[in-house]
């Protein structure tokens, strides 16, 4: 894809999805410009420092909430593009700081279609949108007599059961001030292209890992822990809801969907951009295990007597009408013939070398959570866009990433803490 010369400006270019572009849009020829918050320390985030492009993007200073910033970034920029990825995006902390989420993600977002207004530039922009944005998928007759139960009212109801996979036509029932915040951000969006002509389109991402990845996220949490497991750092696992099935993508894939859809996306539309499958949190967690070097070959509940012999044998039998390819186990939590809670207490999984005990944290389970998501990518492949990663490669990269001890090192004021210190500028 052409790039040789293109102004691009990225806001969110220090965090995980930024960086990646970032490099990636340099390495094509780009003129890459980085919104960033002004840092009292003067050190480099690290996400830059890793992907060495602090000299080869223009940092612009400025933040979101700040308008007058806003504006001085489109002079300086001069941008033919626009990638809006700044976000306050973890879900549990918009859980605790619902403001925060929507200062940032809302507000921000409203300045920074106000800047590009005002300023009269003409850039093509794309919104980070998210499929959380769909939030309550329903997938069987079960469940949503189940969640009928639970909520008394679904809003939509649903026209399909099983609403799966996720077209860009399922409904929106956002499940967390973010997945409203997001909704916010996309709305306003396509309006302002409505209402004032400016190009703005909209790409509803799915899940995207990769090394690097934020600390806080399922899959960083997954094999960070499964890596220390091997450098007997830690004893054991502990996590939240290993029922929860995700779209994961690799990084790389997701990043080529954003300039996919500012090179060929219709202004004012909707894309999803995911890998047309879905994952449970515990396939990742076993299949981390398994590239950690051990065969898993049956698992049973620590409290319970729930038992699987060889979970991640391949399954190809078909969930929701369709048939894709899972491990058993994936196949067994999709049609609710198995499910894990925090009763459990954890799992104990048996491999070919060493015992390993997964503990369910209750602190770790959602107030409110989202049971499954799995994307229809029909619409983003007629522009071009290709699936060219599996979850396993994205296991490969993240345990790679934490084999460097410095990346695996998250406890605050540690020796290893110290000498990861981001670089001074
Ligand atoms: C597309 C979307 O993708 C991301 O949102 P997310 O799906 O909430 O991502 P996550 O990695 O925090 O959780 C995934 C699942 O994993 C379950 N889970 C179990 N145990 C732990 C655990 O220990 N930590 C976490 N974080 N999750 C856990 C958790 O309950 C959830 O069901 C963001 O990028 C968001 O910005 C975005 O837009």
């Amino acid at each position: 894809m052409e790039w040789d010369d293109a102004h691009v400006l990225i806001t969110g270019v220090s965090g995980f999805v930024g960086s990646y572009l970032a490099r990636n849009l340099v390495d094509k020829g780009a003129n890459v410009y980085g919104l960033i918050r002004r840092r009292a320390d003067g050190t480099i985030p690290k996400n830059i420092s890793h992907k060495k492009i602090e000299n080869a993007i223009h940092f612009v200073e400025g933040s979101l909430e700040d308008l007058p910033g806003l504006a001085h970034a489109m002079d300086t920029a001069e941008p033919d593009y626009i990638f809006h990825l700044a976000a306050q995006s973890f879900v549990p902390r918009s859980i605790s700081h619902p403001l925060e989420t929507a200062q940032i993600n809302c507000i921000g977002t409203i300045n920074l279609l106000e800047a590009v207004r005002q300023k009269e530039v003409d850039p093509v922009m794309v919104f980070a949108g998210t499929s959380e944005e769909y939030g309550l998928v329903i997938s069987s007759e079960e469940q949503y007599a189940s969640l009928k139960e639970k909520y008394h009212t679904i809003f939509p109801d649903p026209s399909r059961i099983p609403e799966l996979p996720i077209s860009e036509s399922n409904p929106f029932r956002p499940m967390s001030p973010y997945a409203a915040s997001k909704v916010y951000g996309e709305i306003l969006f396509r309006n302002y292209y409505q209402t004032y002509g400016l190009k703005g389109m909209v790409s509803r991402s799915f899940n995207h890992e990769g090394a690097g990845r934020g600390d806080q996220f399922v899959t960083s949490v997954i094999t960070r822990q499964v890596t220390q497991l091997k450098y007997g750092e830690t004893g054991q696992i502990s996590i939240g809801n290993v029922n929860a099935c995700r779209d994961w993508s690799h990084i790389d894939d997701i990043i080529e969907g954003y300039q996919i859809i500012a090179k060929k996306g219709q202004h004012g539309d909707v894309y999803n951009v995911g890998s047309n499958r879905t994952t449970s949190v515990l396939s990742y967690l076993l299949m981390s295990i398994e590239a950690s070097g051990h065969k898993v070959r049956e698992i049973s509940t620590i409290h319970s007597d729930k038992v699987v012999n060889d979970p991640l044998k391949p399954d190809e039998s078909s969930v929701f009408g369709i048939n894709f390819e899972k491990p058993k186990i994936d196949q067994m939590i999709l049609t609710d013939e198995i499910t894990f809670d925090v009763g459990d207490g954890g799992i104990l999984v048996r491999t070919d070398g060493p015992d390993i005990r997964i503990r369910f944290d209750p602190s770790r389970f959602r107030p409110s959570e989202v049971p499954i998501l799995f994307s229809d990518i029909t619409k983003v492949k007629k522009l071009g866009y290709q699936v060219r990663y599996q979850v396993r490669d994205i296991i490969r990269d993240q345990m790679n990433f934490f084999m460097d001890a410095e990346n695996r090192c998250v406890l605050p004021g540690s020796e290893c803490e110290s000498k990861s210190q981001e670089k001074k500028i």
